[in-house]
């Protein structure tokens, strides 16, 4: 990776670093120019350091006192895992990873993915949501993104409105597999939580360390995620810092809809069907598909 730096001006082998465009606990993503393709494209860049870091791995490992040396994932393993799972990826509402700039010598890691110009479909909480429409074309990508990746055995595990990317064609795409879960078989069994507070299902707040199914996960999430685009907001919204608080209400609150904006029956009606607090009895992709509100 051949990398200039002349005042501000960062050239990445074919690609000139633009304005940011985009940031979370990941990293940032930088518009990336292509000059040999005259072609834009949206850069992630990770620092290496930064990941070990957040892993924890720089403080001296404890006294071992004769205990075999167990070793802890590698937190790049966690980065290489999410990067193989992109090239597997190939769906028109998956984000496309087009190539990996890692050099070895290098702290920082860049992954180059397709540019979706509009960006974040809604950024939540926001006075300005969507409309029903918009939000029944745009959840309807979702479906068939999540039923994708459910069909590759992967479980997403952090479906928000800012991890869906709305491209020129008014298509929304799926991004961000951070966190995402691989599984043989069915589903997964899972015990550890992941993703967002506020979309965390009920079933992962539990003391027990009791294990919850993958796919019900994202169901829940994709739930929380068209509540959010049609009101603006969250149906738990986390309340400053106080967590327990947040998982309590996810827990034990009933889902409530403002009065404003009016939506119909249908769609509230699948909303509280995703938001089923027992994942038994939670509606299923399959069935989300048939709903009334989605088929209209
Ligand atoms: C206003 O115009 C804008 C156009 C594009 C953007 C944008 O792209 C933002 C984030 N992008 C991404 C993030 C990802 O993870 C966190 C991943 C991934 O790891 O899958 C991939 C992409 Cl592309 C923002 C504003």
């Amino acid at each position: 990776v051949s990398i200039s730096d002349v005042d501000g001006f960062v050239q990445l082998n074919q690609y000139q670093l633009k304005t940011e465009i985009g940031k979370g606990s990941y990293g940032i993503v930088k518009l990336a120019y292509n000059e040999e393709e005259d072609f834009n494209y949206a850069m992630k860049i990770l620092s290496k350091k930064r990941l070990m870091k957040k892993a924890g791995f720089c403080r001296r490992p404890p006294a071992r006192d004769g205990k075999p040396v167990t070793h802890p994932p590698n937190p790049l393993e966690r980065v290489y895992r999410e990067i193989a799972i992109l090239k597997k990826l190939d769906h028109p509402n998956i984000v496309r990873l087009i190539e990996v700039l890692d050099d070895p010598e290098e702290d920082n890691l860049y992954m180059v993915f397709e540019l979706l110009e509009k960006g974040e479909v809604l950024e939540v909480p926001t006075p300005t949501p969507l409309s029903e429409d918009m939000a029944w074309k745009y959840f309807r990508d979702i479906i068939v993104g999540i039923e994708y990746l459910h069909y590759q055995k992967i479980i997403h595990r952090d479906i928000k409105p800012s991890n869906l990317l709305l491209g020129d064609d008014g298509h929304v795409k799926i991004a961000d597999f951070g966190v995402s879960n691989e599984f043989t078989g069915t589903d997964i069994s899972l015990t550890s939580t992941a993703g967002t507070p506020a979309f965390s299902a009920p079933e992962t707040l539990k003391d027990g360390k009791e294990e919850f199914l993958g796919k019900a996960l994202d169901i829940w999430a994709m739930g929380i995620t068209l509540y959010s685009l049609v009101y603006g907001q969250v149906p738990f919204p986390p309340k400053d810092d106080y967590i327990m608080g947040l998982h309590r209400r996810i827990l034990n609150d009933p889902v409530t809809f403002p009065s404003v904006p009016t939506l119909s029956e249908q769609m509230k009606d699948l909303i509280v069907k995703m938001l089923e607090k027992d994942p038994n009895n939670r509606i299923l992709l399959s069935d989300i598909k048939e709903h009334p509100w989605v088929t209209k």
